[in-house]
């Protein structure tokens, strides 16, 4: 395990909550993100943290307002984390590549450049895509199937490391008096043939300063995590329990040594989204309001939108817990005769409400709605809500259990709850010796631990020549 827990923050201007946009004071105008983007990443900095991340997602559409708002307008990681390269000085930059629809030559030269940019701070998130819309964005008839994709992937991770091996260390001699600046014997094609994927090269940019950017995957497929354990460097993987993330944990670091490949040399974070401020009940009011802000089907003319999402109604409602509860409101309080019906989802999403709010069943001042819970359903997202030390127990309580290596850190709106994690979180973790006080290394990799890759083709040489010796002898 890492000695120190791994934080990147994943970058989400209107919000990692899908209310979190309208939260009294959160940025909610796409046109000001690069203001944002900018506070953020120099906050992000000062707190020390590993990475900034950038996700992606390669359409648009009405429909995202209600389920994920921040994916309906924003700016291109690769372009964001290029920008940053200029902004920041240590933190890590990592931007989202979806392998289906990208070019694998453009990409090895697009983030290469950023590597050299940013003195070895970027990195690379690899998905094979969930948007069906994207075939249409870019001229194909239909999204491929897993197994295309997942084929396609890891044709498109080997092409890349090739191409970025294009140039060997010490490639450029710079004999100003001979006249000599490259040693041709130095410069090598990928000549890759797959059977989705090919490329010639060599790659027209310099080595990065990393040698190979960090992989990172983000998958949910049986295929994704078969591409974590043979290619990536960094799993982001969503879980839902504690247990579940010390098994897949697990699973992926076997994975990864059955290729040959050393586990520790594989980090496995997963998203969280804290909300945070100086005492519990603080905490809770802000939960309160998210809460309150996220539309579900009250009849308005929003809710008769033809992108509304079905399912937030009472009667959904009733669906999932196993009880009819309606005809009521949203903000009806929930009974312990009903509770005592409730299917083992209901009881779960009962546990998850009580947990994140302090509400429980037939408490007068703090009781559980029919809206807690439906929210509670509806927004699949990683809360936890306290103040910094018992969020500092989550993030230490994963770590220590061998749940994760990491967190990627979700802010529900920006900037105020970024400002929060950062001042209260960040600083409860150092004290416990669990996060860096200073920057030891200057690229991503060292931030996250990772070796440098030795370049494939003088290591194929290195091999060529104790051959010959082992002839000679
Ligand atoms: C935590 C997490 C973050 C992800 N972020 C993205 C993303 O930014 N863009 C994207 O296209 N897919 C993203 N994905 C991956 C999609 O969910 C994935 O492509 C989808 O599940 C289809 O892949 P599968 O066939 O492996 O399930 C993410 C997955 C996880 C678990």
């Amino acid at each position: 395990m890492s000695e120190q827990i791994i934080i990147g923050a994943m970058f989400r201007a209107l919000g990692g909550y899908p209310s979190g946009w309208r939260y009294p004071g959160a940025h909610n105008n796409p046109r000001g993100d690069g203001a944002v983007l900018r506070r953020t990443a120099k906050l992000a900095e000062a707190a020390k943290l590993d990475y900034l991340f950038f996700g992606d997602w390669l359409a648009t559409g009405h429909d995202l307002e209600f389920r994920d708002p921040y994916l309906v307008a924003r700016i291109d990681p690769l372009s964001a984390i290029t920008y940053l390269a200029g902004v920041t000085k240590r933190i890590g930059l990592i931007a989202t590549a979806n392998t289906t629809y990208s070019d694998p030559y453009a990409l090895a030269r697009a983030t290469a450049s950023v590597d050299l940019l940013s003195d070895g701070r970027a990195g690379l998130n690899v998905v094979t895509g969930a948007e069906p819309r994207a075939a249409g964005n870019h001229g194909r008839d239909a999204h491929a199937p897993n197994e295309h994709r997942y084929d396609q992937a890891s044709e498109f991770v080997q092409a890349l490391r090739l191409l970025w091996d294009s140039f060997e260390d010490g490639a450029f001699v710079r004999d100003t008096a001979g006249g000599q600046l490259l040693d041709p014997a130095k410069l090598h094609r990928a000549d890759f043939v797959g059977e989705h994927v090919r490329v010639t090269g060599p790659l027209n940019v310099d080595r990065p300063v990393q040698g190979h950017l960090p992989i990172v995957h983000a998958g949910t497929s049986l295929r994704s995590r078969q591409l974590v354990g043979e290619l990536a460097d960094v799993a982001l993987v969503a879980v839902r329990s504690l247990e579940e993330g010390v098994a897949l944990r697990t699973s992926l670091k076997t994975q990864a040594v059955t290729v040959g490949r050393n586990s520790d040399q594989l980090k496995v974070v997963t998203p969280i989204l804290p909300i945070v401020a100086p005492t519990v009940e603080e905490a809770w009011a802000i939960f309160d309001e998210l809460i309150a802000l996220v539309p579900l089907d009250e009849g308005g003319e929003l809710e008769g939108a033809p992108d509304f999402p079905a399912g937030r109604t009472v009667r959904a409602l009733s669906g999932v817990v196993g009880v009819a509860l309606g005809p009521v409101g949203f903000d009806t309080a929930v009974t312990a005769r009903q509770v005592a019906k409730f299917s083992d989802v209901g009881l779960q999403l009962l546990a998850t409400v009580t947990e994140r709010t302090g509400r429980t069943v037939g408490d007068a001042d703090r009781p559980v709605t029919l809206r807690h819970l439906l929210v509670t359903h509806v927004v699949p997202s990683a809360v936890v809500v306290g103040d910094a030390a018992s969020v500092a127990d989550h993030f230490q309580r994963w770590f220590e259990a061998g749940a994760v290596d990491g967190f990627n850190v979700l802010t529900a709106f920006m900037g105020e709850q970024f400002e929060a994690f950062t001042s209260l979180v960040v600083p409860e973790l150092q004290r416990r010796g669990l996060f860096r006080t200073e920057y030891t290394g200057r690229t991503l990799r060292e931030h996250l631990g990772l070796e440098r890759p030795q370049n494939v083709y003088a290591a194929e040489r290195e091999r060529q020549l104790e051959r010959e010796l082992r002839l000679e002898a």
